[in-house]
């Protein structure tokens, strides 16, 4: 047995996980407690059951496990674990009275957090729930124009101000953000306030553990900590004399939390690659957490997911992939390059090798978020076949039909691989990923598969007529690739990207690989 499968888990809470393995897909009708509203809008989005990650995640929350435990799910990409999280905190939060910031939800990129915010705002406003974003799509004004309600001075201009709330507020129950503009809200947004948060979720935990964005984290479990020591500081006086906007937390005694009469903020973090490092867990102060993870290996690849390797002569292998594009015919794919830098050489020199048999387009953060966003579009409507593109942009995308992944370059550890084959294979479909690899690489790359319990991947071969084909206009094209990075350079230095000039020029002497 292969050792990463036998490491045992440093923290203790993870060595008896909950198992997601032995959960049944459930029909909706069987679900215990799902509200009948909350059922019609999950018909409507065509969900007729609850995918095993779900329903398990339900037990502990609605069900019999009532959110008294912190909750970290380990589950494959594609599994569904955003509507996981979305379903029962939308359910836990149909029966408040008041609106305030209840929710909030972290997610490391744009396009991440508006696609969550989509599956919310599926369900949410069936039960009288209003959900905001925090993601810089627009100017901060208008984003406050939508996320905080400013008291109606007009309408209360009899009334003594002493009786009414003059204070703005948030307008939204559940806020979807990214950690940048969170921290802009939190530090500058009159009537922002995390006071009355009752659920933190992480999506794409070991991603934003990685990156402190500005400390967000620590800042958020702060103010919610506070929030639970200003509570306590009130201890002799009567909740319900601290007003109706004061959440009154359940009570969380019976399980030993002492000290703590009201209930606390749930986390519920998530992730295809949970983190194990204690270390980075510990940011999290997380309340007697509890692992929900499928079956009993650290890394699980989709099911329906087949993985091929490709060996290449190295000179050639921007030829390969237009071989293996033009035997997939037309089939949606993503092409994943190590690089930014990488990602806008390849597109280039595929633009300089004349008519292709498929539409292809450039994803990386070198462009600007309204370029992205229409190319994601487009790619989404199937106007595009082909995005080539960057680890960082694409984690946790969910574009329907996607049925190939391509890896032009290696990725460079296995958590890389699982997330890049994960844009294939999900929820519950068929996909392939093909690896392109230099022979030295083939090594290294199988004991990585090995990591992700995938001891299946086979070998891909193309005609050699199917490359030799391209032979022709190859040399023309990296010419004009050379050129074209050449005045690329040229054009942002005379602009005054003075630093990159240099990076430039050293990059017109790399190879295309
Ligand atoms: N119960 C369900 N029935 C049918 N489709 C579902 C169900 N739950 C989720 N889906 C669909 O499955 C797909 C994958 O879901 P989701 O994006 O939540 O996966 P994920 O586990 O978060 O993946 P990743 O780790 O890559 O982020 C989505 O297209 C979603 O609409």
């Amino acid at each position: 047995m292969d050792e990463s499968k036998k490491r045992v888990p440093h923290l203790p809470w993870m060595r008896n996980p909950v198992d997601i393995d032995l959960f049944d897909e459930r029909p909706l009708s069987l679900l215990p407690h799902l509200d009948r509203r909350l059922e019609v809008a999950l018909r409507k989005m065509n969900i007729e059951s609850l995918f095993p990650v779900q329903v398990a995640v339900w037990q502990e929350t609605i069900g019999p496990g009532a959110f008294e435990r912190d909750i970290c799910v380990n589950s494959p990409t594609g599994s569904g674990k955003t509507l996981s999280y979305a379903l029962p905190i939308v359910q836990a939060l149909a029966s408040r009275k008041i609106r305030c910031l209840r929710a909030l939800v972290v997610l490391p990129t744009r396009d991440l957090a508006l696609q969550v915010k989509e599956v919310f705002d599926a369900i949410a406003p069936a039960v009288g729930l209003r959900v905001g974003s925090a993601v810089g799509q627009t100017s901060i004004a208008d984003e406050i124009s939508e996320l905080i309600q400013r008291p109606n001075l007009e309408i209360h201009a009899t009334l003594d101000p002493e009786y009414i709330q003059m204070e703005p507020r948030t307008s939204v129950d559940i806020l979807v953000a990214t950690p940048g503009r969170l921290m802009d809200h939190i530090n500058m947004t009159k009537g922002f306030s995390l006071e009355h948060l009752r659920y933190l979720v992480v999506d794409e935990t070991d991603r934003l553990l990685r990156e402190a964005y500005q400390s967000w984290l620590p800042t958020v479990i702060q103010l919610t900590c506070s929030t639970d020591q200003e509570m306590l500081s009130h201890e002799t006086v009567d909740p319900a004399f601290l007003g109706s906007l004061i959440t009154v937390r359940r009570s969380g005694v019976e399980r030993g939390f002492k000290g703590k009469r009201y209930p606390r903020l749930v986390k519920m973090i998530l992730s295809a690659t949970l983190t194990q490092d204690p270390s980075k867990i510990s940011q999290l102060d997380l309340h007697h957490p509890l692992l929900l993870t499928s079956g009993n290996k650290r890394y699980r690849l989709p099911e329906l997911l087949v993985s091929y390797k490709l060996i290449c002569n190295s000179k050639l292998k921007p030829l390969y992939l237009v071989a293996l594009l033009q035997e997939l015919k037309g089939e949606k794919c993503i092409v994943f390059t190590s690089s930014v830098e990488s990602t806008h050489r390849l597109s280039t020199l595929l633009k300089f090798l004349g008519e292709l048999p498929f539409q292809f387009s450039e994803y990386s953060r070198l462009q600007r978020q309204s370029v992205r966003s229409k190319t994601l579009k487009a790619f989404r409507e199937g106007k595009l076949e082909v995005l080539i593109a960057t680890d960082a942009m694409t984690r946790g995308m969910d574009v329907e039909g996607i049925r190939n992944v391509i890896n032009y370059d290696m990725p460079p550890y296995v958590k890389t691989y699982i997330h890049r084959a994960g844009r294939t294979a999900r929820a519950g479909q068929s996909g392939r990923c093909f690896t392109l690899l230099r022979k030295h690489e083939v090594k290294r790359f199988d004991s990585m598969l090995k990591k992700a319990d995938d001891n299946s991947c086979t070998l891909h071969s193309l005609p050699a007529d199917s490359i030799e084909s391209l032979l022709p206009i190859y040399s023309s094209a990296l010419e004009k690739l050379k050129e074209f990075v050449e005045s690329e350079a040229r054009r942002k230095s005379s602009i005054g990207f003075k630093s990159a000039k240099g990076n430039k020029r050293k990059r017109t002497t790399h190879k295309v690989e």
